[in-house]
């Protein structure tokens, strides 16, 4: 399991994951992003390719879709905030669009 950001290390990720258009919820510890795409086939066809990446993490987002559009958020339920695996998956998903 991952630990729970905090201090300079949590700092550090933060400015790297709103540098790439993630935002820091304001009702609870997590970040979210809305991914945009040409069509449904495009956005559900990249959900599918991360369903299975967060399988082989064991680290799974919260998410939803309408048509092109994924909204996505990530946090870690077992330390009831941001940790490293968030970090890791929003990465994957941003180098995956
Ligand atoms: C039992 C299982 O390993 C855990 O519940 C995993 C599964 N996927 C998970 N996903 C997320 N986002 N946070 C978790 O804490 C988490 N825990």
């Amino acid at each position: 399991m991952s630990e729970k950001l905090t201090g300079a290390k949590r700092e550090t990720v933060l400015a790297g994951l709103t540098g790439n258009g993630w935002v820091i919820d304001g009702n609870r510890d997590a970040i979210t992003k809305t991914f945009k795409f040409a069509n449904f086939v495009d956005a559900f066809g990249w959900m599918t390719r991360m369903a299975i990446i967060a399988e082989k993490m064991n680290h799974h987002p919260e998410w939803s879709n309408v048509y092109n559009r994924v909204e996505v958020t990530l946090t870690t339920h077992d330390v009831d905030g941001l940790s490293a695996l968030d970090a890791e998956l929003a990465q994957k998903m941003d180098k995956a669009k």
